[in-house]
């Protein structure tokens, strides 16, 4: 798959740690900054992800700041993006199968690199749930963003 990763200062370490680990599951990785823990602002690095992935350039994206949380609540501004907020296995593998998820985000304060590389390989490897219950809720959260992006 192509991914395509981006960190702020406070995701940079890990950033460095999951890219190197999904091209040693053979995907093909994008690095779209930050490259150095110098301050700046994570809405400028999830745009840069998310425009790839709803944009069809890449398969998946991944972001990592502190927590998490502001890249999260960033990438799912963006038409097209379904980003989870991945801390433990279980949500991993129930955010693609439920939601189809397209980004993941994780906080470099919150989770070490060894469980941010094993919920990385999960996410990445666990397939949507074609069943039609979890077809017609993404397809409901589909409809949300058309409605408010139409009437904000
Ligand atoms: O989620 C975040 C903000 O909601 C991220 O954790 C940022 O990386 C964090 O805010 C960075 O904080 P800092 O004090 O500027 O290092």
């Amino acid at each position: 798959m192509k991914i395509v990763i981006g960190a702020d200062h406070a995701g940079y370490r890990l950033k460095e740690e999951i890219k190197t680990f999904v091209a040693g599951l053979g995907h093909e990785v994008t690095d779209m900054g930050t490259q150095n823990e110098e301050s700046v602002d994570y809405p400028d690095f999830a745009s840069a992800v998310c425009e790839k992935v709803a944009s069809g350039e890449a398969d998946k994206g991944i972001l990592l700041c502190g927590t998490g949380i502001g890249m999260s609540i960033a990438a799912n501004k963006i038409p097209g993006i379904r980003c989870a907020l991945v801390h433990d296995l279980f949500s991993a593998k129930a955010t693609r199968e439920h939601n189809d998820t397209n980004v993941l985000a994780m906080g470099e304060r919150v989770v070490g690199p060894g469980i941010a590389q094993e919920i990385t390989r999960l996410w990445l490897e666990t397939e949507f749930s074609e069943g039609p219950r979890h077809q017609n809720r993404v397809g409901k959260v589909r409809s949300l963003e058309e409605k408010y992006s139409l009437h904000p």
